[in-house]
């Protein structure tokens, strides 16, 4: 005899109940079972000294304080049942996936552009089983976290993001990480755009760049692209699930 496969959902899907996080512009109400938590490039290249964006130059001063605010949320949302979905920024150890110069990436990656100008870093900035290209100690994947590698700014381009999280019946993103200015807000855009409710904890997010890129990309989510909540509103609002439901 063969099963009657329900369109949408093949398992039964317990009712879950919503939990409301306060937000700007206004509170959005999430099913956890329906959220993931987007975690962006928290490697080494992007927080820690010495990695790829201390050498390019930029100041990543704040990048620890993130790092304790994104260990907070992910403890929140595994306590709740909430998915964690890992991006991670690089190429292959020759960088056949950077592009070459037909590429704007060859042009516009800072990454590539510092190890051109100086060439003992070749092969150390971004690339896959490097120390640059590694997720943070402290906030190593743990079981049942997806990760998704990705090779451009945006986590939805080229990459199975989109399928991964219509498998699972996830409608709404929470996203953490560095930089907001970049790889933060082109993947927040690119959700808005599939369809996905993106809300972004502005302090578990660091830019790269003068103070005012941070405001900018606030202002840009809060009025156009989705909403902007704080670490402490989204992990008292889930902390709110009931066990029987996590
Ligand atoms: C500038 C830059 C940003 N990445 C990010 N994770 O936001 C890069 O990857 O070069």
């Amino acid at each position: 005899m063969s099963e009657t496969v329900t369109a949408g959902y093949q398992l039964p899907r317990r009712h879950v109940q919503s939990v409301t996080v306060p937000a700007r512009p206004e509170p959005i109400s999430l099913k956890p079972n329906e959220t993931a938590v987007v975690v962006v490039d928290m490697q080494n290249a992007y927080s820690t000294e010495g990695g790829y964006v201390d050498l390019a130059g930029f100041d990543i001063a704040g990048a620890k304080g993130t790092i304790a605010n994104i260990k907070k949320t992910l403890d929140a949302a595994r306590a709740a049942g909430v998915l964690v979905v890992y991006f991670q920024n690089g190429w292959d150890k020759d960088y056949v996936e950077a592009g070459g110069p037909g590429s704007p990436n060859w042009h516009k990656s800072n990454a590539l552009k510092t190890m051109r100008a100086r060439p003992e870093l070749q092969g150390q900035l971004l690339a896959k089983g490097t120390w640059d290209y590694a997720i943070v100690d402290e906030l190593q994947p743990q079981p049942g976290d997806i990760l998704v590698p990705k090779t451009r700014y945006s986590g939805f381009f080229n990459t199975n993001m989109d399928s991964v999280l219509r498998a699972r019946g996830i409608r709404n993103l929470v996203f953490v990480g560095i930089a907001t200015n970049v790889c933060v807000e082109s993947s927040l855009r690119d959700a808005f755009h599939l369809e996905y409710f993106g809300v972004m904890l502005e302090d578990a997010t660091h830019h790269l760049g003068p103070e005012f890129i941070q405001q900018a990309t606030v202002y840009n989510v809060e009025k156009f692209f989705g909403w902007v909540s704080t670490v402490s509103d989204f992990c008292g609002a889930i902390s709110q699930v009931a066990p029987d439901q996590a």
